[in-house]
């Protein structure tokens, strides 16, 4: 296994002690048996295609979880960050539709079909956390999404396994590989350890690292969605 987590967070900091203290709810996620095979090309094209509407459906809700932490932000530096993390996540969609429009189906078809329990239980979970919480807690909802995805990238780069020629999942794996959102991914997990610093992260371990946890199993339970539709 790499050493990608080494990327995200300093030593020390709140972002890698969450991580740590996950343990295997991280690597199931970050790891998780759909991303190997998306790494050697071996995912059958129904679970990505199962998965890849799904996640379109999930990024409009997420949009506004991120939207929440521009209103919940405490200075005009993270409300800009996160104004431009909102309109990266609506860019992010555009991935989705490219594959979407290879396989003959349009925006209006797409947004559409019903939301699956596991969209519903993650996007309205990390909503609620935004709503009943403070800064904190929201950006801790949020943060296994976005460094996750970073994470998962640079696992996939590292993998001996990974299949580069003809693999039909290659634009997604360059989405999240690429250095726009390998940034964003670091400055999500160092914003996580500056809210540590200066919202008592320490004394609020706990819960946060329950929640941590918690979002860490709701993002493999995505993944799991497209591997049972193969
Ligand atoms: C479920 C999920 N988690 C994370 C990401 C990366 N933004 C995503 N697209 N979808």
């Amino acid at each position: 296994m790499s050493e990608a987590h080494q990327e995200f967070g300093a030593p020390g900091g709140l972002f890698r002690r969450l991580r740590d203290a996950a343990g295997r709810d991280w690597t199931g996620y970050t790891w998780h048996p759909f991303v190997q095979r998306v790494s050697d090309g071996t995912l059958p094209l129904l679970s990505f295609r199962h998965y890849l509407i799904q996640d379109y459906l999930f990024l409009i809700h997420f949009a506004r979880a991120k939207a929440l932490a521009v209103v919940k932000g405490e200075s005009l530096a993270a409300m800009r960050e996160k104004a431009a993390a909102v309109l990266a996540i609506l860019d992010e969609t555009k991935l989705h539709l490219k594959y979407c429009a290879e396989w003959g189906l349009s925006e209006a078809e797409v947004v559409k079909v019903p939301e699956t329990a596991e969209t519903v239980s993650y996007t309205r979970w990390v909503l609620d956390r935004g709503l009943s919480g403070d800064i904190l807690d929201l950006e801790i909802a949020l943060a296994p999404c976005t460094v996750g995805y970073g994470e998962v990238a640079l696992r996939i780069l590292a993998d001996p396994a990974r299949k580069v020629e003809g693999n039909a999942y290659q634009s997604w794996i360059d989405t999240y590989a690429d250095e726009g959102y390998q940034a964003m991914a670091r400055a999500a997990a160092a914003r996580i350890d500056a809210l540590g610093e200066s919202h008592g992260g320490e004394a609020r371990f706990a819960r946060l690292s329950a929640d941590f946890a918690e979002a860490a199993r709701l993002e493999q339970r995505f993944w799991q969605q497209g591997l049972d539709a193969g």
